[in-house]
């Protein structure tokens, strides 16, 4: 045998010895790691499996306390439901239409039945007889004393009457009647200015004062004569400077509310004049024309009253000059409103007069003798306690009223 048989005969049992030892080997090995990924190849995101519940050791408790969040409760705020509320609605005041004036004494005519029955027919009784004696005309004089005309106008109405009857030789009862009317409408002044100054001048309203003694009627006539105005068109404001009497403020704001007039008034027991010159002032600022403002008719003593009516003028007159001042006059209390009257006229200029009560007496001739004796017009009548009860006044009017003419 050639050298190069024994060569393969090694080389073939080295192979297969070296096979068997890789045989051996390669079922020794452990599994071949997983892949390295290739660089560039897109990596997928971790995916996070949680561990199966079984399987793992028990989830770690944490001791700590759990975090109570204390939320305040909330609370529904539930909106109320929809009650429609009570809306009180102030009713507008019921703005009264006042009566116009023109006129007004020939409707109210009736209300001086006391006095046409007592005067006017105690006349015309005289006038009626057969024969005009003295004696008659005595009973005429007394007749005209008892209604308060006065004595010297009396005398003077019953000369004149007497005069005239004579030269004309009248005889019958309708020309009596005739004459004496004349002769009572001229002692009345019928051509006096009774008008109210009541008309707004310089820009400024017309301010009227009424003054009087408690209880003649100066807060009604006020309230009435702010209707009067107002029917007549004029803007009004109330003063009320009667700061003496707490419930005249009250009883003066009842009478505006009704026509829809203004009041200005003070605390109780107040300064007069500061009222009224606020009330003025007001007046100006409202552009309103006219301003009327009612005072206090009782004080301890009348020269107390005196200076304060005094002072509210004077105050007052700071905004410019007054342009009338109403003296009331209660009708029932005859010849004694006249002693009153005249202390007035001593402190303000009195430019006219209001009769109030003519309705409750029977001494309407009290009309004259305020005219005569005061040489003041009678500006306005009241004949009642009504709203509409105060009358311009009118002489032709309430003669033939009294003497129950065209009734
Ligand atoms: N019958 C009648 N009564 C009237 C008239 N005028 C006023 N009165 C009444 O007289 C009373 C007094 O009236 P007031 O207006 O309060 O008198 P006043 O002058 O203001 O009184 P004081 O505020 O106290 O100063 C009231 O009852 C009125 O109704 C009128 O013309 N006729």
């Amino acid at each position: 045998m050639q050298w190069y048989v024994y060569v393969l005969i090694v080389l073939g049992v080295f192979l297969v010895v070296g096979l068997g030892l890789v045989v051996r080997q390669s079922s020794r090995r452990p599994p071949a790691p997983p892949e390295e990924p290739t660089a560039g190849a897109p990596q997928a995101p971790p995916v996070q499996t949680a561990p199966p519940p079984s399987a793992a050791a028990p989830p770690t408790v944490e001791a700590a306390p759990p975090t109570v969040e204390v939320v305040p409760p909330t609370v529904e705020v539930v909106p109320p439901v929809a009650v429609q509320p009570e809306i009180e609605v102030e009713a507008p005041p019921t703005v009264e239409a006042p009566a116009p004036t023109a006129g007004r004494l020939v409707r109210l005519r009736s209300r001086l039945s006391r006095s046409q029955n007592a005067l006017g027919r105690g006349l015309l009784a005289v006038l009626s007889r057969d024969r005009l004696d003295d004696e008659a005309w005595e009973d005429l004089e007394d007749s005209l004393i008892t209604a308060d005309v006065g004595v010297e106008p009396t005398r003077e109405i019953v000369e004149r009457l007497r005069e005239r009857t004579r030269v004309l030789g009248t005889r019958t009862p309708d020309e009596l009647r005739s004459l004496l009317r004349e002769e009572l409408v001229g002692a009345l002044d019928p051509k006096a200015d009774r008008s109210l100054a009541a008309t707004p001048h310089d820009g400024r309203p017309a301010v009227l004062l009424v003054v009087g003694v408690n209880g003649s009627g100066k807060t009604t006539t006020c309230g009435k004569i702010a209707r009067v105005l107002v029917a007549d068109g004029h803007t009004v404001v109330l003063g009320a400077a009667d700061t003496f009497r707490a419930a005249a403020a009250d009883q003066l704001a009842t009478w505006a509310g009704r026509v829809g007039a203004e009041v200005v008034r003070g605390r109780e027991a107040g300064d007069p004049a500061a009222v009224a010159f606020d009330a003025v002032r007001r007046g100006i600022e409202a552009g309103t024309d006219t301003v009327l403002i009612d005072t206090a008719g009782r004080l301890q003593n009348k020269v107390g009253l005196m200076d304060e009516l005094g002072k509210v003028k004077r105050v007052v007159e700071r905004h410019g000059p007054v342009d009338e001042t109403l003296l009331v006059l209660d009708a029932t209390t005859g010849q004694n409103g006249l002693t009153q009257a005249r202390v007035f006229t001593e402190v303000v200029d009195v430019t006219g007069v209001v009769l109030t009560k003519l309705d409750g007496t029977a001494k309407g001739g009290i009309v004259i003798a305020v005219q005569r004796n005061l040489g003041i017009p009678v500006k306005l009548v009241g004949l009642g306690e009504g709203p509409d009860d105060l009358a311009p006044f009118e002489p032709e009017a309430f003669v033939d009223a009294l003497l129950g003419v065209n009734a």
